[in-house]
């Protein structure tokens, strides 16, 4: 089949073990980052199976009129960019791999990576020493022990991450949709009363929900403002979910010390004076959460296995209702 590999792609995947599933077929990756609907419906003329690696280009119903050839779009994650009726209007198969079957282990890591890094203020002294200040003036870091993490939302990422702040000496509270909330009270989790105690008693915050259109903004500027001063916020979810501008005047205001951010609005951010990228007290990483190599093979490897299968036998045979979507965002 001729397959296209699109959005954010690491070369390094294709030294990955997965990747010779994929012998045998004429294989195109582009590496360029979510380009307009007219590029895509040129590119994809010939395509016959289309691999999204995350949520970046969007499918509109306009494009996915014009993929004639297109048998299968297949890709892992949330796919709110997807019009995912437009392209079962057209009869393609579009198959996402459930993040609850996914990246959870790797995303918590670097979760809790960005918690010690924001207590120990660890890029301060990574600057610090390699200006041959050696200790110089780098802030003095926090214990993490004894400190109160606030997960936002109950899902797999943050139940991972609950795991990993206990084995620290953490103690851990959430706040979450009622449903969640009424089931971690059932497990033995902490839920504060109110939101409002949720967010004044939290040394650290921790988002972990998904972006729907009524998760959008969820987090508020109000929110962050009753945070403790000098706490931190991390995100490692969807940066849409807090109010666009409410990070930076929660920073610029003293109220929060440290914003360690995995997630951006409009990312890939290519400039280096972006405000939010740039700030002194933002931690920044590109996204890569679930970006190890061992998940990534697991993930791709499942992918091509879903495109050879598409070619050989009737994939809707062989995809699991427990681990793929394949009809609604
Ligand atoms: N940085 C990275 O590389 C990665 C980021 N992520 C992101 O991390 C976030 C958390 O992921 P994960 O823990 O796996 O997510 P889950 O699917 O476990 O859901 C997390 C929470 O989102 C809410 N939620 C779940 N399903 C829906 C739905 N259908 N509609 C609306 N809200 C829903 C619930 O919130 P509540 O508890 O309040 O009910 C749930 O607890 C997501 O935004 C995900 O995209 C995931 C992997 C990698
Ligand atoms: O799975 C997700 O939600 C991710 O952030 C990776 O794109």
């Amino acid at each position: 089949m001729k397959v296209h590999i699109l959005d954010d792609w690491y070369d390094s995947l294709r030294a990955l073990p997965s990747f010779q599933a994929l012998d045998g077929h004429d294989v195109t990756v582009w590496t360029d980052r979510a380009p307009d609907s007219a590029t895509l419906a040129a590119r994809f003329k010939d395509a016959e199976a289309v691999v999204l690696f995350r949520d970046r280009s969007a499918i509109t119903p306009d494009l996915a009129a014009a993929l004639n050839g297109v048998k299968l779009i297949a890709m892992r994650g949330q796919h709110a960019h997807v019009d995912v009726q437009a392209l079962t209007r057209e009869g393609i198969l579009f198959c996402s791999k459930m993040t609850k079957d996914g990246p959870s282990t790797p995303t918590a890591e670097l979760t809790f990576g960005l918690i010690i890094a924001a207590l120990r203020y660890l890029p301060d002294q990574i600057a610090s020493a390699r200006a041959g200040a050696w200790q110089g003036d780098a802030p003095l870091g926090r214990n993490v022990a004894g400190k109160t993490l606030g997960l936002y939302g109950y899902g797999g990422i943050a139940r991972v991450v609950a795991g990993f702040a206990r084995a620290f000496g953490m103690r851990v509270q959430l706040w979450a949709s009622d449903d969640s909330r009424a089931r971690a009270a059932a497990d033995g989790e902490t839920v504060p009363p109110s939101r409002a105690e949720f967010f004044a008693t939290s040394d650290v915050v921790s988002v972990h929900k998904r972006l729907t259109s009524d998760t959008r903004n969820e987090i508020t500027r109000a929110d962050l403002m009753t945070m403790m001063p000098g706490s931190i916020l991390v995100n490692t979810s969807r940066a849409g979910l807090i109010e666009e501008g409410a990070i930076l005047d929660a920073l610029n205001s003293g109220r929060i010390g440290r914003a360690a951010l995995d997630v951006f609005a409009g990312e890939p951010i290519s400039d280096p004076a972006d405000p939010l990228l740039s700030h002194p007290g933002v931690i920044p990483t590109p996204h890569v959460g679930f970006i190890t190599e061992e998940e990534l093979d697991k993930q791709f490897g499942d992918i091509y296995a879903l495109v050879n299968a598409f070619g050989s036998a009737n994939p809707v045979d062989m995809i699991n209702p427990e681990v793929w979507t394949t009809g609604r965002n």
